[in-house]
Formats: C-alpha cells, sequence, structure tokens
C-alpha cells in the first residue's frame, strides 16, 4: 500500500479555538472539514511543506519554532495510506484568509464534533481538545 504523508496544523486563536477549513466540492471527501497542510514533497522536512502550505492555503507565515509536534494520524484509506503529523501553531504573521476560496472555521473544543472530519483525523480529536 502506497504511504501518503501529509503535514497538517491545528492552528490555535488566542481564544482556544482551532481553525478547520472545508474542503472543496470535486475533490474527494468534498464537504468535510479538515486540518489546513497538505502533501510532503520528496525533498521536504513536515515542518517546511506545512509552512509552505499555510502561506499558499492561508496567506500566513510561521515559522519551525512555532510548531509542536501533538500526534499523528494513521490511518488505511482505500487506495493508500496516510500518515499525518498533526503540528500545533499558536503563532503566525499575517491574517488567516482562505487562499483557495474553501470555508473556514474557527472551532471550540466543545464544538468540534458539530464537524464532519475525515476518517483519519477522528483520532486526534481527543488529543487535540486537551490542547486547547
Ligand atoms: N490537509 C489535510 N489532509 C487530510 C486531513 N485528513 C485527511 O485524511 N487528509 C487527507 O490527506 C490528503 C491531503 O492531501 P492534499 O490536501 O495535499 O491533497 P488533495 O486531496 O487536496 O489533492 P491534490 O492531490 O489535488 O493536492 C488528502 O487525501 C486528504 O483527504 C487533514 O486533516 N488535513
Amino acid at each position: 500500500m502506497k504511504i501518503v504523508l501529509v503535514a497538517a496544523a491545528a492552528l490555535i486563536d488566542p481564544d482556544g479555538r482551532v481553525l478547520l477549513a472545508q474542503r472543496p466540492e470535486g475533490k474527494a471527501m468534498a464537504g468535510l472539514w479538515e486540518f489546513p497542510g497538505g502533501k510532503i514533497e520528496p525533498d521536504e522536512t513536515p515542518e517546511a511543506a506545512l509552512i509552505r502550505e499555510l502561506d499558499e492555503e492561508l496567506g500566513i507565515q510561521t515559522w519551525n519554532s512555532c510548531l509542536a509536534p501533538i500526534g499523528f494520524a494513521s490511518h488505511a484509506y482505500e487506495s493508500f495510506h496516510l500518515l499525518m503529523p498533526l503540528f500545533a501553531c499558536r503563532k503566525w504573521s499575517g491574517i488567516v484568509q482562505p487562499q483557495e476560496n474553501q470555508q473556514l472555521a474557527w472551532v471550540r473544543a466543545t464544538d468540534l464534533r458539530n464537524y464532519p472530519m475525515p476518517e483519519a483525523d477522528i483520532p486526534l480529536i481527543p488529543t487535540l481538545q486537551m490542547w486547547l
């Protein structure tokens, strides 16, 4: 089974809310809410991939020192196996704005279950709730 490496961020604001992004129509798992991030290119570290994706998707800049690993997803989808480290990030520069027309939501720990997420993400929720 092909292993796909994806780096994801739990951006946490001063009120303890986490940013979720809705997958757009036309993509696999459209409509589900996920952590911003994306595939790690062969020549990238997970942190570098995430810093690049956060700039591309949200228009913000952050740094290695602001990314704290809090857990990972290891999940068998039908056509690939996802391995996804999740980093908490509380410090960035710029203002979060969707760069790809995606819907964004700042979500409180207690409201997370109201946002349907990809299967791989479900086991990460209790870990994340401890960080919020
Ligand atoms: N960014 C992100 N991806 C996730 C999460 N959970 C999860 O299963 N994934 C899966 O990990 C992969 C992320 O890759 P991606 O965002 O770069 O790719 P994509 O599906 O948008 O397609 P692309 O190949 O057109 O870039 C997708 O298969 C996505 O469904 C999550 O919380 N955040």
